[in-house]
């Protein structure tokens, strides 16, 4: 489906209706496991169709992980390709986590595969990495814009080793990630509600963006992985984010599924974190 409706007031929509919340569908070896299925593209496309079943009909953003679709080669890429299309055909807005990023020349070519509507893996936004040069990301920028879909560029990621990179001076004394952010900020300029240029920011960094005197306001959604099995909590977030709490979208991947495979305790898992989120965010 094409739409002349901007990514970003999609998915303020879908945050201020069914609540500020991405659920990861991160299907790991051991959930399949623990899900009872096998370790094979059948358990896979189970495990997939369940969680869209429970959650796609509710949850505002789904975030399929490509990796562990990639694993199982073809047969898995299938699987993503319908894993997708149902979750989208369900209602929820699809953040394809791919973390791509090349020269601009190849980032063109995973824009088609994310961006472009006659792509079978067509999503509504797609992860990308800025660190070949925010300027490499052009092409899915481009299309993200003619195809009212949404990016997220990797700013401040949830992992420790992140800082290494992200923190690092420029010769001006801006911080790398401060950089990243001031670009998506341009992107995001003029367009209300919200902009379709999001950042990754995670949930798991404390007070280290404020002390850095990172400024997280880019009028883009902020999405923040790092709750749950990664430790941090819906109360961290004011902390994390201070003043621009509003355009948070928290994402959590194994807190929700671990809960599987029955079908109501995973909706009432993602259920309990946006009444979680929601309390922080409207305290
Ligand atoms: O900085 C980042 C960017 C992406 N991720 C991804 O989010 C999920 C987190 O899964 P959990 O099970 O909720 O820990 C996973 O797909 C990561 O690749 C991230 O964690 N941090």
């Amino acid at each position: 489906m094409v739409t002349t409706e901007s990514f970003g007031a999609r998915l303020r929509r879908a945050m201020d209706t069914r609540g500020p919340l991405c659920v990861g569908i991160d299907p790991h070896a051991s959930l399949l496991a623990a899900w009872g299925l096998d370790d094979t593209p059948d358990g896979l496309e189970r495990f997939s169709l369940t969680a869209v079943e429970a959650l796609a009909g509710r949850i505002a953003v789904l975030k399929p992980q490509s990796a562990f679709y990639e694993r199982f080669g073809s047969r898995g890429i299938a699987v993503l390709e319908r894993t997708v299309a149902e979750a989208r055909a369900a209602g929820a807005l699809v953040l394809m986590d791919a973390k791509r990023g090349d020269i601009g020349s190849t980032m063109a070519a995973y824009a088609a595969t994310y961006l472009d509507p006659a792509s079978p893996l067509f999503s509504d936004a797609v992860t990308v990495s800025p660190y070949l040069g925010y300027g490499s990301l052009r092409p899915a920028v481009e299309a993200a814009r003619e195809s009212g879909c949404g990016i997220f560029a990797l700013a401040l990621t949830s992992n420790p080793e992140g800082a290494e990179v992200q923190h690092a001076l420029r010769p001006d004394g801006t911080t790398v990630a401060g950089s990243v952010l001031g670009h998506l900020r341009a992107e995001n300029a003029g367009e209300r509600p919200m902009g379709s240029f999001g950042a990754v920011v995670g949930a798991t960094l404390g007070d280290t963006i404020a002390a850095a005197g990172i400024d997280l306001d880019t009028g883009g959604p902020l999405l923040a992985p790092g709750i749950g099995a990664q430790g941090a909590t819906p109360a961290d977030l004011p902390v994390v984010f201070g003043a621009a709490l509003p355009n948070v979208l928290p994402s959590v991947s194994r807190d929700v599924l671990r809960h599987g495979p029955d079908v109501t305790a995973l909706t009432a898992a993602a259920a309990r974190i946006v009444e979680d989120v929601r309390a922080v965010v409207e305290a």
